[in-house]
């Protein structure tokens, strides 16, 4: 008899605990399909170390949008591409906000500030976005053509000199890397990376790549799982103390060198400076240090259209951009009206689309991501960031989704991998084609062509910065030399970029080195003349 009551009693004990312990930030949505979980940990073994993949495969079954829980947190994942409209464009005013993670918002940066990207929507976020929006519009990046001019001289000359004028076959990461990390560098800073011996990039290399672990969204179960979080266990909590110190002494330096250079009158034009010298903008020194917004999504595209543009498939793509290069500009200055020409060929924004859209559906928006920038210089290895999964959102008003309403304060995560290759929105969305971006294509013109750089009102801030630079290193690069593939195949690069990463629950990628063939063209030694003299 006791026996049977203390049973009794201890499975009613068992069966509240873990509800207690599995109970989440905000109620089970009525109405709205959801993937059954585990007690305690919910949906984090079925979603595993590829949230996007697996997320796309549970859309299979469960429909476009559905909730999970990860430990304690709901999430409503939105998986194709029409869904993603409904709730980021249709109600961007619902989805302005962010939501906060337990190790990147309470540990990393809690003396830098959240990054305009990981910041819930306030008065100080609209202030910092509406800084970047002015230092990142159209004439703004016009005005930073110059940087862009000769990082992409330099890259597009060392590739060639190494290479021994085509003679041998060559990894583009570290060229590509170079390109964005000074142009990042020096639009946010104006600083140049002088020696890539520097005692400072090193430790910015380090603490970056230690720190692009640590936010990633699929790596820290303690983000979900709070008893995870108990000082005595978490390493991760001593680990993002110390890199946030860390941290905190590099950007600082940085953020001296240049109040220093604008107080001696010789600073030059860039991001932080213009927000400093902004009276509108009225931004604290922790705010100034989060807006810096980083780059490293735009070497993960060039380097991986690289990879796409040297192999069998690629090489009509490169034939089109010459030839539209040679009808546009027949004058012969195609090099300089790249740059100074706002007017840009339409095949080749159809170009840069694709790769966006097939590439790279990621971003990773801070002052750390200088860091993937850097690290490809000491690197013989490409880091990209890839977060398939869009930078997380939070609702500040109920939205209405088929009959069913997700009320707000949901967090929503954008499964922007499985939405660009929706096949009910885009014909045949795993090859790679530009021309479905020109007419009579309906996706030429007006409309979001993917969401590689997400969508609505917390859409990339620095879009028109990524293409510009995309633009001009393509058309340069098919300018000054012809790509073709590695003699040794073993050299060639695995063209599927969730395949090609050896650690998929970093935030970043670290896939396979490979190399490419470069047959320079005639008269390339007058366009990047500096750089061979160097
Ligand atoms: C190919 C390159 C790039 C890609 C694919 C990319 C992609 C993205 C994505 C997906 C988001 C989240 C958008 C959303 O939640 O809807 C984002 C946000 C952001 N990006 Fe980029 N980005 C790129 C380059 C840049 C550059 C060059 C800058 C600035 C120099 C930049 C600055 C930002 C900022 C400040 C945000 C935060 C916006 C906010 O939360 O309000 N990005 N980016």
């Amino acid at each position: 008899m006791y026996t049977t009551i203390w049973t009794f009693v201890f499975l009613a004990f068992a069966f509240y605990l873990i509800r207690y312990i599995s109970r989440t930030d905000t109620p089970f949505i009525k109405g709205l399909p959801a993937v059954p979980g585990l007690p305690v940990v919910g949906n984090l073994f079925q979603l595993g170390d590829s949230h996007a993949l697996n997320a796309q495969t549970l859309a299979k079954k469960h429909g476009p949008v559905f909730q999970v829980r990860l430990g304690n947190k709901r999430i409503v994942f939105v998986n194709s591409f029409a869904s993603v409209r409904h709730f980021w464009i249709t109600h961007q005013s619902a989805l302005i906000s962010r939501p906060t993670l337990f190790t990147f918002h309470s540990k990393l940066s809690s003396t830098q500030g959240f990054t305009i990207g990981t910041s819930p929507w306030d008065e100080s976020c609209k202030r910092r976005r509406k800084a970047a929006a002015t230092a990142l519009n159209k004439p703004a990046v016009q005005s930073y053509m110059g940087i862009i001019d000769e990082e992409s001289t330099a890259a597009i000359g060392g590739l060639i000199r190494d290479s021994k004028g085509g003679e041998v076959d060559i990894d583009p990461g570290s060229y590509c890397g170079r390109y964005a990390l000074n142009t990042s560098l020096e639009l946010a800073y104006g600083y140049r990376v002088e020696s890539l011996q520097s005692e400072l990039l090193k430790e910015i290399v380090h603490v970056e790549r230690v720190v692009s672990n640590i936010r990633s969204t699929s790596n820290n179960w303690q983000d979900y799982i709070p008893i995870l979080r108990l000082a005595f266990w978490s390493d991760r909590n001593k680990e993002a103390n110390e890199y946030r110190r860390r941290r905190d002494v590099y950007m600082t330096h940085l953020l001296d060198i240049l109040k220093q250079k604008i107080a001696d009158g010789t600073d030059q034009p860039c991001i932080v400076g213009n927000v400093i010298k902004d009276p509108e903008a009225k931004l604290s020194e922790v705010e100034i240090k989060s807006v810096s917004a980083g780059l490293d999504t735009v070497p993960g595209n060039l380097v991986m259209a690289l990879a796409y543009l040297a192999s069998a498939q690629g090489q009509v793509v490169q034939e089109r951009i010459w030839n539209e290069l040679q009808r546009t500009y027949p004058d012969g200055d195609a090099w300089s009206r790249v740059i100074s020409d706002s007017a840009e060929i339409p095949y080749v924004v159809a170009f840069v689309k694709e790769v966006l859209r097939y590439v790279v559906r990621i971003h990773e928006p801070d002052w750390g991501e200088i860091r993937m920038l850097i690290l490809m210089l000491f690197s013989r290895r490409r880091f990209w960031s890839v977060i398939p999964i869009c930078l997380p959102r939070t609702s500040v008003a109920d939205v209405v989704w088929e009959g069913v309403t997700v009320p707000k304060g949901t967090t929503f995560y954008m499964n922007a991998y499985a939405a660009d290759y929706d096949s009910e929105h885009f014909d045949d969305p795993y090859t790679f084609l530009p021309e479905r971006y020109l007419p009579p294509s309906s996706h030429a013109g007006v409309g979001t062509p993917h969401y590689a750089y997400g969508a609505g009102s917390r859409m990339c801030a620095g879009s028109h910065l990524a293409n510009r630079e995309l633009y001009v290193a393509f058309t340069r690069i098919v300018l000054a030399m012809h790509l073709v593939e590695a003699a040794n195949p073993s050299d060639r690069p695995i063209m599927d970029a969730l395949k090609c990463n050896l650690y998929p629950t970093s935030l970043t990628t670290d896939p396979k080195p490979f190399k490419i063939g470069i047959k320079p063209r005639g008269g390339w030694e007058k366009l990047v003349k500096r750089v061979v003299l160097e």
